[in-house]
């Protein structure tokens, strides 16, 4: 396929492709005149142009929300059912135009850009469902002639922070389970990664979800962010991104004491049992190393293998390594794309630099052969130690670390050697030894075996540094959820209180 300067012509449905802001179902410019290029990371074309909305533009996306969430919360579960369900099939139904759009604002590869949508949609669909089922509890009393219980109430309005490397998926994960559990909300997407969130904008409005119920906010993202942490209306803050971002947002929401749920970053272990067949360990690392250009949170950052297996994996790892293709993801059969900018170029240039200058060996990863300015080829380094920004560091991009560890008590220190604590990978097949680590690691998830571990049912979220809270799963639409208690006295003789 080849590049088109305009996205819109590159879409079945050129409405998809929205350059404004999206605020009690008007399609908003900025009244400062403010606007900011958002540019293909894979050719360095500008695709578009977002506004920069102003201070009081923000107070109006929260007193639309604010509007809109009497009317909403009003509804009865099933009713907002169906309108998550009209919106689930909406975004399925355009999905390929969703994964172009993905693509050329993200550049991930367009059958990830694929999958990432199906992901995106999944949430909603088991959110819709969620709605229906949150239930308050009977409480037996122990006040004479009174019953008790709880209700599970909306908190209000939620702001919700989104990142750049999972531009759609990121935002139904949050939004939909407000949505389900009655909120409205207001999203601030990533500033390279807003159209992917218009997109929704515009399914979601013709999906029947109303004017207010679901907004879209961009601008400075400092600014935007302080605007909404400040609001007493805004009741929760979900937010998605770095640790050093999310430690910010925490501080400026305490003032309002809102609800606070952060999904920060991670630095995943990925732990190689000297039972295992180096081929197999090595491929299953390489997949979860290098999806989304290692610009995930789930990337396996530090790779600790067994000494006794670890000159055979590295050699397994470099040769699959190998056969990995870099491009741009609209072209061919593609498996990694370009970072995000040219920053992220260089932080991850700085981050192999460091490491080299401090004893690693570089086993593979020519950075000659990159196709453009934004990049990256994969990395392979040996002799990765704690010192190393590549291990105490989120590195984003493709660049693996492989360490040696001699037995299970070195290795579970390595593993939780670092402020983070979001996932961490276990291969091995010695029941024993997976107990042991599965208890040990100081992690909010951990994954024996697989490389896949994410999807709808799953609580996800991280312990440590790596957030607040949990997303998706039966717990998720808590999140969003006040419990009321109530006592109703002076009933009489209550039988069995
Ligand atoms: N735990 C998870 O579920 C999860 C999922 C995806 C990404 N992440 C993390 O996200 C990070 C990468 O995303 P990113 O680079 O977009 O993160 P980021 O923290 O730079 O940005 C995230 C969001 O915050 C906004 N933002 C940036 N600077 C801000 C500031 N000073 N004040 C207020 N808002 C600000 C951005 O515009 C964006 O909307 C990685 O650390 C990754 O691990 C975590
Ligand atoms: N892959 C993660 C996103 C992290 O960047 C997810 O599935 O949520």
């Amino acid at each position: 396929m080849k590049l088109a300067r305009t996205l819109s012509t590159m879409l079945d449905d050129p409405r998809l492709f929205r350059q404004y802001a999206y605020v009690d179902g008007q399609w908003t410019h900025g009244d400062g005149g403010r606007e900011e290029a958002v540019f293909d990371p894979a050719t360095g074309e500008a695709l578009g142009h977002i506004p920069w909305l102003e201070a009081h533009q923000i107070r109006a996306a929260v007193d639309a929300a604010d509007a809109a969430f009497v009317h909403w919360r009003a509804l009865r579960a099933d009713e907002r059912c169906e309108r998550l369900l009209a919106w689930h099939d909406l975004i399925l139904a355009n999905r390929e135009d969703l994964a172009i759009i993905m693509t050329l604002e993200q550049g991930k590869p367009l059958p990830d850009a694929r999958g990432e949508v199906e992901y995106g949609a999944s949430f909603v669909r088991w959110f819709a469902e969620e709605g229906k089922r949150t239930f308050g509890e009977t409480i037996p009393s122990h006040i004479p002639s009174a019953a008790l219980g709880t209700l599970k109430e909306p908190l209000g309005i939620a702001a919700l922070i989104t990142p750049w490397n999972f531009p759609l998926a990121m935002i139904t994960r949050k939004a939909a389970a407000a949505l389900a559990a009655g909120c409205t909300v207001i999203v601030k997407p990533a500033g390279e990664t807003p159209f992917s969130a218009l997109a929704l904008a515009e399914l979601a409005e013709r999906a029947g979800i109303p004017a207010g119920v679901f907004n879209v906010v961009l601008g400075e993202p400092a600014e935007v962010s302080k605007l909404l942490c400040a609001e007493e209306r805004v009741k929760a803050l979900s937010f998605t991104g770095s640790t050093r971002v999310g430690r910010l947002l925490l501080e400026q929401s305490a003032a309002t004491v809102k609800r606070v749920s952060l999904e920060l970053g991670g630095n995943a272990p990925f732990i190689v049992g000297p039972d295992m067949d180096p081929k197999e360990a090595a491929f299953a690392a390489v997949a979860a190393k290098f999806q989304t250009a290692g610009q995930d949170c789930l990337a396996a950052n530090r790779i600790l293998v067994h000494e006794s297996i670890h000159d055979a994996f590295v050699e397994h790892f470099a040769e699959r390594m190998a056969a990995l293709t870099v491009g741009n993801g609209l072209e061919g059969e593609v498996d990694l794309g370009p970072l995000i900018h040219r920053q992220a170029v260089d932080k991850a240039a700085a981050i192999v630099d460091d490491a080299l200058s401090r004893g690693a060996t570089l086993v593979a990863g020519d950075q000659s052969a990159a196709p453009g300015a934004n990049f990256f080829m994969p990395v392979l380094l040996t002799g990765v130690t704690p010192q190393m920004k590549v291990w105490r560091e989120e590195n984003f991009a493709p660049v693996a670390g492989v360490t040696a560890y001699a037995d299970d008590e070195e290795v579970i220190a390595m593993a939780n050697d670092t402020e983070y604590g979001l996932a961490a990978y276990v291969y091995t097949h010695d029941i024993r030894r997976i107990w042991k680590l599965l208890r040990a690691l100081e992690y909010g998830m951990v994954s024996v075996n697989s490389v896949k571990m994410t999807g709808p049912p799953v609580p996800f979220g991280g312990v440590k540094q790596s957030g607040l809270g949990r997303e998706g799963g039966i717990t998720g639409i808590d999140e969003y959820l006040e419990t009321k208690y109530y006592c109703l006295g002076g009933l009489g003789s209550v039988s069995g209180s």
